[in-house]
Formats: structure tokens, sequence, C-alpha cells
């Protein structure tokens, strides 16, 4: 697990280094220049770039960049810097570094250094076939002025690859968020990974992320208090449920799926036939007898118990005594996809959730809006919850704009408020426990937008909590095999054609893989 810190923690590693260790600051800005360099090199392979365009901004951000910008010359590229600040606007590490590289430039014919006037002074720009933004790092303040908007909308529309220094310029770090946002292929964040490089505009603005150094190493975190996490594989591996040799079906993990009514079958079969191919020993799947043909044919091993529908195809609270004995038998309940809205099913979730106190049990899909507004109204402990970011703003009566801009803490609050688990989905998934803990997916990709996917998570994640004791570690490894099935699938079905039941098929597989590379 790679433990993520917010931009305060990472400053005051800064500050650790220059008034503790009594590091010269430019020592700092040297190192980092210099892992900056070695990462882009690192990730590029030889003669993909020659022309590099390097924006400075006024802080120690644009230091990094008039530095980085010395390490290109004296490797021999050719070198465009574009200040953003004259020379007396300038001070400290940053102004120490502009009048080296300024100096050392001229010794270059085919490099140049200009102070930016207009938007017009970016054509300069327009022969580099590696762009860096060294605008704003961990000094950036509110929104974009109106200027360094217009700059990061038109380098965004340069035909280069786009490298960010610490952070992609116009990101908000402490909250994912931000209107007008560089777009890197590759950010390289000093000195220790920072939790909004890794979800929300985060995630789609940064590229890949690699870290670089300012030369202290890793021990002073390890004194820092976090509780967001990125998951590794290797955390995925560990949580994977234990088999016992000596097991048998009923104690392999015993699930229930409560979900498909009349409009949605397919939802049903989806999860029940998740529950299996996950490893549980046993699993029904609760559905309206009317129609349970249907559901039959899409069905593979798990059994279907018919509940008396009289013809209205889906769940009424009546039918809660009829499936009280497998309710009680069951490890975990899988209960929403397909269920439908109608009165009667929302009061027999209702009766669920208040006669099942301590029992592990998965809300998704249909199952969460019938507890929107009124989820307080339940004991929550045990209970895994797994909406998308619409269904999560609509559960706590907010909008989905609202959400967006305070991800990470509403969804910690509501989790700890709620003494409950929160599988918040999307691109990524983040996973809130009851401590308050934060775990963010690092696997996964666009192809599972579709259609159903989500369906199949419940369906996992439901088998793999009635196998464990573990709910924590079973929900990790549950999510980022689900998505790590889906990146095995890219090489055959790419992000287009890959549908639900191919995560069902692959699934194994992605146990193999995981377990392959451990052991
Ligand atoms: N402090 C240190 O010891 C080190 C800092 N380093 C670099 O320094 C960066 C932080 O430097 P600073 O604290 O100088 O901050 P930045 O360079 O990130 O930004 C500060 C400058 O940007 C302006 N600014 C802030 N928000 C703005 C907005 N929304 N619109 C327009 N202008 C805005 C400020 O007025 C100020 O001039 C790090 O991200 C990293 O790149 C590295 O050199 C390593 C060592
Ligand atoms: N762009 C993406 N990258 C990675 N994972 C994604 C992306 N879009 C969706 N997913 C994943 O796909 C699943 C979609 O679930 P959901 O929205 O509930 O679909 P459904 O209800 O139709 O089954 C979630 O696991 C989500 O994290
Ligand atoms: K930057």
């Amino acid at each position: 697990m790679i433990p993520l810190f917010s931009s305060k923690d990472v400053r005051e590693a800064d500050n650790f280094a220059i008034n503790i260790l009594q590091m010269p600051s430019i020592v700092l800005m040297e190192n980092a220049a210099r892992s900056i360099y070695e990462a882009i090199i690192e990730n590029f392979s030889e003669n993909e770039f020659y022309n590099v365009g390097i924006i400075c901004g006024k802080g120690n951000n644009g230091g990094d960049g008039f530095t980085l910008a010395r390490h290109f010359l004296i490797n021999e590229f050719d070198v465009t810097i574009i200040s953003l600040a004259n020379e007396n606007e300038l001070k400290g590490d940053a102004l120490t570094n502009f009048i080296i590289t300024k100096k050392l430039i001229d010794s270059y014919p085919n490099s140049k250094m200009i102070i930016y006037q207009s938007i017009d002074s970016l054509a300069l720009l327009s022969d580099c076939d590696l762009i860096v933004d060294a605008i704003l790092g961990t000094g950036s303040k509110g929104s974009l002025s109106n200027e360094l908007q217009s700059i990061v909308n038109y380098l965004n529309k340069l035909e280069a690859y786009k490298i960010s220094v610490d952070i992609p310029t116009g990101l908000n770090v402490e909250t994912a968020t931000g209107e007008t946002i560089y777009k890197a292929d590759l950010t390289v964040t000093l000195s220790e990974f920072k939790t909004g490089l890794f979800y929300g505009k985060g995630y789609s603005h940064c590229g890949k992320i690699v870290k670089g150094s300012i030369g202290i190493g890793d021990l002073y975190y390890e004194t820092i208090q976090t509780n967001d996490y990125l998951i590794e594989p290797e955390d995925a591996f560990y949580g994977l449920p234990e088999k016992n040799i000596s097991a048998h079906k009923y104690s392999n993990g015993k699930v229930l799926v409560v979900a498909g009514s009349g409009k949605y079958v397919g939802a049903a079969c989806l999860t029940a036939n998740a529950v299996l191919r996950s490893g549980a020993g046993a699993c029904f799947l609760a559905f309206p007898k009317s129609i349970k043909n249907i559901a039959l044919e899409k069905l593979e091993s798990p059994v279907l118990i018919a509940y008396e529908d009289q013809t209205k195809e889906f769940v009424n609270l009546e039918n809660y005594d009829e499936l009280k004995e497998k309710i009680d038998w069951a490890d975990s309940i899988a209960i929403g996809p397909g269920l439908g809205r109608e009165n009667g099913t929302i009061q027999f979730i209702h009766k669920l959730l208040e006669e099942n106190k301590n029992k592990k049990i998965v809300i998704d899909a249909d199952a969460l809006f019938a507890i929107n507004k009124c989820y307080k109204n339940f004991d929550l402990s045990n209970k895994i919850l797994t909406p998308h970011h619409k269904e999560f703003a609509d559960l706590i009566s907010i909008s989905i704009d609202e959400l967006e801009n305070n991800l990470l803490n509403i969804g910690r609050t509501f989790s700890v408020e709620n003494n409950c688990y929160l599988v918040l989905k999307g691109a990524p998934t983040i996973i809130f426990n009851p401590m308050g803990e934060v775990f963010i997916n690092s696997s996964g990709n666009v192809g599972m937008a579709k259609f159903g996917t989500g369906d199949v998570l419940t369906g996992v994640i439901a088998s793999f909590v009635a196998q464990s004791k573990e709910i924590e570690n079973s929900l990790i490894s549950a999510v980022y095999l689900h998505s790590l099935a889906a990146d095995l699938l890219i090489p055959k079905k790419t992000e287009y054609g890959i549908i639900p039941q191919n995560i069902i098929e692959e699934f194994p597989n992605a146990i193999k893989f995981l377990v392959d590379s451990f052991v």
C-alpha cells in the first residue's frame, strides 16, 4: 500500500530539510531538477524528443523549471524557456537559477530564453516535441488568473509530450478539482505522492505519476500520519480470501443475492454468476417466480430460489418471511441490482436492514435508492455500500458538483459517521472504511464504463466478504481484481469490446495473474 500525503505535509518536509537538516534550499531545488530530468529521460525512449519547451512561473515551481532547463542544455537538447516573470519579479532560489540559466543559455545557439509578453510568445513552442509545465506547484492558490487559463489552454492544444513539474498547473491538489488544468502525460511529483494526484481531476490530468526527489529520502514521511493509500497489487494478493483445504461448500462462503425484477433480469444474473466465479461455495439468487425461466437461461451455477410474486415481477415486503431462512443462512447478502423501485420492494429492503444488524450486506443500485435520505434510520455496521458518484450524491441529498468538489472529505465523513464501508465506484474507485481511511484503486480502464460492470463488482464483493472475516482486505482485493480482469481483457477485446460477462469469465485468470506474480 502506498501512503499518500497532503501538499501541506510535503511543504513541511521541505521545511524539515531546510530548518532541521540545514540543507540550503537551493540544494533541494537542484536535487528536484536532476531527478525530474532523470525521470523524463527514463520515461521516454531515445530520439523521442529533441526540442524541449519549459514554461516557468513566478515561484519555486518556476525555479525548478529554470534548473531543469540547465540539465537539458548540458545534455545537448535544444531548449526554449518562457519565463512568466521578469528578473525583478523573481526571488530566492528561483532568481538564482534564472540568472545561471540565462547566462548559460547564451553558449547554446539553438536554445533561447524569453520573458513572456503575451499569448503570442507561446508560438515559440510550436517546434517543441516535449513541453514542461513549471508554472505552479504546491504554492498554487485559488483558481487560475485569466492569463494563466489562456496559457494552459494554449499549451493543452500543442502536439507534444507534456510533463508537469510537481503538480499540473490548475489542479487544486487538496481537493483534486480545478477548471482549467494542464493535461500532462507524465507528472514528476516532488518528495512524496499527494493524494489529489490520484483521483478526481488529478486522475484525469496527471498522466503517469512518478516521484522526484529533493534528496531527503523517505524516512521523514514514516513519522507523518496519513489516512490515504494507493492500492498496490500485493494488497490485493494479501486480501484474497484464504482457502482451507478441508473446506466444504457451506464453509467456503455462502451468499444470497436478492436482485432482479421483470424490468431488469440481466443485472441479477451478472451479480449471481460473479459470486461463484470469485470463489464462494454456495450462492442462491432470490428471484420473482413468475419470470424465473428468463433468469434460469442466463444463470450459470447459482441456484435460483423463486419467491411468490403473484405475477407482479418484483420483490415485496411479504416475501421477507419466505426468504428468511436463506437470509439467516447467508454469510453475506448482495441486494439491489435490477430490483426496481416499487414501494413493496423498498419496504422489503428496509426490513432486511432492520432485522440483520450485523450481517454483511452489500447494498447496491436500487437498494441504495431505497435508503436515499433515510439511511440514518439504519444501523449500517458491516454494511458495504457500492454507489457510483450520482447514487452517492442522491443518497446524501447533495448535488454531484458538491460531491465532486469535496469528494474525499464527504466520503470519509459518511463512512465514519455511519460506521460502514463505502465503495465509491468511478475512475478510480475509492474505498472508505469506518476509521476514516481511504484506499484508491490503481487498476481499471475506460472499457469498464458500461452497463452491468458494477453488478459484477457487487457479486465479487459479496463473494469475498462471505469467504473472509476481513471486510476491508476483501474489499481491496475484490475492487482491484475486478479492474485487473478488465485490464487483462484489453489486448483481446480493446476498450470498446469488453462486456460484463467477459469480466466474470476473466476473473479467475485475474486471480491467477495476481497469485503468479507473488509466488
Ligand atoms: N520549498 C522547497 O524547498 C522546494 C520547493 N520546490 C518547488 O517549489 C514549488 C512550490 O513553490 P512556491 O511555494 O514558490 O509556489 P509555486 O511556485 O507553486 O507558486 C507560487 C507563485 O504562483 C503565484 N500563484 C499562486 N496561485 C496562483 C493562481 N491561482 N494564479 C496565478 N498565480 C498564482 C503566487 O503568487 C506565486 O508567485 C513546489 O511545487 C516545487 O515545485 C522544489 O524546488 C523543491 C524544494
Ligand atoms: N473510466 C473508467 N475507468 C475505470 N473503471 C471504470 C471506469 N468507468 C467505470 N468504471 C468501473 O465500472 C464499474 C461501473 O459500475 P456502475 O456504474 O455501477 O455500472 P452498472 O450499474 O451498470 O453495473 C465500476 O466498478 C467503476 O469503477
Ligand atoms: K507544475
